[in-house]
């Protein structure tokens, strides 16, 4: 059976890169809109009611009044804005956390967040095996590619070729915060530092630890082990011990697209000190690749079909 996909702001940094994924797949078919019709609601309506699934690639007021736009029982959704992802009656479509069968039976998900997608992917599973504390002020610091800001970003950052570096956030409260304290099962909110670097993709997110100041927290190699039972037999999410060979992580800004997410824990010799790193593709599993497993659940399809991995 085919499926009708119509993917609303597929003129976007997400969209595009989620059409690319569905290229050349028979078992789904694209409703599109021409570059006169994308924003006009009315095509966009009937285009959401023809649809099996609809993709939402809008900031967050748009994509809120695309879900208001259903007028039908059928249409199932992936919103990949921030409009409902701790929102009763959403799934959220971090399917190694939340669970394959739920995404797979949800007819609203919610595409995570791609800072979230790398903190909760290391947290969650520590805090429920109670090897790190629910009620603990973790901070986090992470670095993105430019294109995590969507085209405004995007040229930005081809304009101003100058910027080696921006450290943004810093009124906190981050549009990311509520659903990485939600899902990570967490007590308190996490101080959270993010940066945009000059490549256009990529992302590194990191939580530093001591653990001997954290009450009741596993050694190192109990982190490790948990971490890697938790994602064994994953085909998108890698735990590796300690640090590269080399003794450092990269991002280039060279890299393609890449939808698998890579998650390390490296610790001091006398091991009360941990740094957990998350490292993905904030277009990959951080946005697109996420949207595009999401589907394949939905679809009843394998998880990894059209990612690269
Ligand atoms: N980029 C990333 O790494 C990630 C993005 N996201 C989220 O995905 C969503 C899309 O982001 P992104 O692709 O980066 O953003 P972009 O700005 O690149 O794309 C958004 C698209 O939506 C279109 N649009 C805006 N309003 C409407 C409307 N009312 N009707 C139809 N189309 C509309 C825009 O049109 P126009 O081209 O005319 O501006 C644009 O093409 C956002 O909610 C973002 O937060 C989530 C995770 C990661
Ligand atoms: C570099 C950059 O600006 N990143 C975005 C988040 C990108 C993302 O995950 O998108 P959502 O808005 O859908 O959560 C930010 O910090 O607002």
């Amino acid at each position: 059976m085919t499926t009708r996909i119509f993917i609303d702001g597929a003129a976007g940094t997400t969209g595009l890169e989620i059409a690319e994924r569905l290229a050349g797949r028979p078992e789904f078919a694209l409703i599109t809109l021409d570059e006169a019709r994308r924003k006009d609601d009315g095509a966009r309506a009937e285009a959401i009611n023809a649809a099996d699934v609809v993709i939402l690639c809008l900031p967050d007021d748009a994509a809120r009044a695309a879900v208001a736009m259903i007028a039908n029982d059928t249409t199932r959704v992936i919103d990949a804005s921030t409009a409902h992802r701790v929102a009763d009656g959403w799934t959220y479509g971090l399917p190694e956390v939340i669970g394959r069968d739920a995404v797979a039976n949800a007819r609203f998900v919610a595409n995570p967040g791609c800072y979230p997608t790398g903190f909760i992917a290391l947290l969650a599973p520590l805090v429920r095996a109670g090897l790190l504390p629910a009620n603990w002020p973790y901070v986090v610091h992470a670095v993105s590619g430019y294109s995590g800001g969507g085209k405004a970003l995007i040229a930005r950052f081809e304009d101003d070729t100058d910027i080696a570096w921006r450290g943004y956030g810093l009124a906190f409260g981050h549009k990311h915060v509520p659903e990485m304290t939600a899902y990570a099962g967490l007590a308190v909110a996490p101080l959270f530092s993010p940066a945009v670097v000059p490549a256009l993709r990529g992302m590194v997110v990191e939580v530093p630890l001591s653990l001997e100041a954290m009450p009741g927290a596993g050694t190192p190699e109990a982190l490790y082990r948990a971490l890697a039972d938790f994602y064994a037999g994953s085909p998108i999410v890698s735990v590796m011990q300690g640090a590269p060979a080399d003794g450092e992580f990269l991002m280039r800004r060279s890299a393609r697209a890449w939808d698998g997410l890579a998650l390390s824990v490296i610790s001091s010799q006398d091991g009360t000190q941990v740094r957990l790193v998350a490292r993905l593709d904030n277009l990959g599993k951080g946005a697109s690749g996420a949207a595009v497993q999401s589907l394949n659940l939905m679809a009843g399809l394998p998880e990894t079909a059209g990612l690269s991995l």
